[in-house]
């Protein structure tokens, strides 16, 4: 199951229309990158998502609630930082804590195991008031607080913003060990190319308001491949989901096949969709870095 499905999306603000027919998902334990030039429109729809605006148009569902007809539930699934981190900064990191702790009835353990995941497991930093904190701490924080409810979706707007390397860095192994311990995953907005690449699985690409294309981001061990067919896209997209060596097979909007292979296996795809009588008329090995990707689709013909 999707952990966030969001179909046809559409927003205007008086006569200008913002938002323009965005679908887009985020599977179990996947982080979702969500790129695009400023005012784009990244803001706008991570606000639909976490109810702070309303769309004209469309749904968004969260671990399988509708969000416009089951809002608790689908809000319960959900926690997020858009803007900035609502933080009490005349209170300390564990005040601050305390107080979702006790208004959303957390147990005393969970607080505990959010201490130690966000690396704040340490008295003085604990009861530092929170002005004294760094960014990247009250960023750190800022995430604890949101995974005190265990959430299984996370919406992070522009997290690294404002921080230092290091921070970038602790940031980045957070956002990892939350999601392989915790199973969160996480759609996030940045315009930091080198940490996107770095963190996300896939990336979207938004562009006045529409979804321009989107990638799978390659890992070491693994390559991508754009398979352009004669005709039976969907299928053969079903038929490689199940083939152990794919780990990611996304079916574009140009009917291109995007996928990402574990290495050593494209004679297994080829022989795999030649049996099911499927035609390639093209296949291509990616090799592109996300600036070149990012300059191809961004900058004006
Ligand atoms: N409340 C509002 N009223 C009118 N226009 C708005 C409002 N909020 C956003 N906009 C406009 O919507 C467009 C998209 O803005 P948005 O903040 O979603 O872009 P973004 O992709 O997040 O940009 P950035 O990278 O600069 O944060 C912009 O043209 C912005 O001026």
């Amino acid at each position: 199951m999707n952990t966030l499905e969001i179909k046809n999306l559409s927003k205007s603000f008086g006569k200008t229309r913002i938002i323009k027919d965005v679908s887009l998902h985020v599977s179990e334990g996947e982080i979702v990158a969500f790129v695009g030039p400023n005012g784009a429109g990244k803001t706008t729809t991570l606000k639909m998502i976490t109810n702070l605006i309303w769309p004209d148009s469309g749904s968004i569902t969260i671990a399988g609630y509708d969000l416009f007809k089951q809002r608790e539930m689908a809000l319960a699934n959900m926690a997020g930082i858009i803007e900035n981190p609502g933080l009490y900064t005349n209170l300390t990191g564990l005040e601050n804590l305390q107080f979702i702790q006790k208004l959303r009835g957390v147990s005393k353990a969970r607080l505990q195991e959010v201490i130690e995941l966000i690396g704040l497991n340490d008295k003085e930093k604990l009861h530092r008031k929170v002005r004294r904190y760094s960014l990247g701490m009250k960023q750190r924080l800022a995430l604890g607080m949101c995974l005190l409810t265990k959430p299984k979706f996370l919406i992070l707007d522009e997290p690294t913003n404002g921080l230092d390397p290091t921070g970038v860095i602790e940031l980045r192994q957070l956002i990892e060990k939350m999601v392989k311990e915790e199973n969160v995953s996480v759609l996030f907005s940045s315009h930091m190319l080198g940490e996107v690449e770095k963190l996300a699985d896939r990336i979207v690409y938004i562009k006045e308001g529409s979804i321009i294309t989107e990638r799978i981001q390659q890992k070491e061990d693994s390559n991508i491949y754009n398979i352009h067919l004669e005709n039976q896209e969907e299928k053969a997209a079903q038929i490689l989901r199940k083939l152990s060596c794919c780990k990611q097979v996304e079916l574009q909007v140009d009917g291109i096949l995007h996928i990402e292979a574990e290495v050593g296996n494209l004679n297994l795809i080829l022989k795999t969709l030649g049996e099911n009588a499927i035609t390639i008329i093209d296949i291509e090995k990616e090799k592109q870095s996300l600036e070149d990707i990012y300059r191809s689709i961004f900058t004006e013909d």
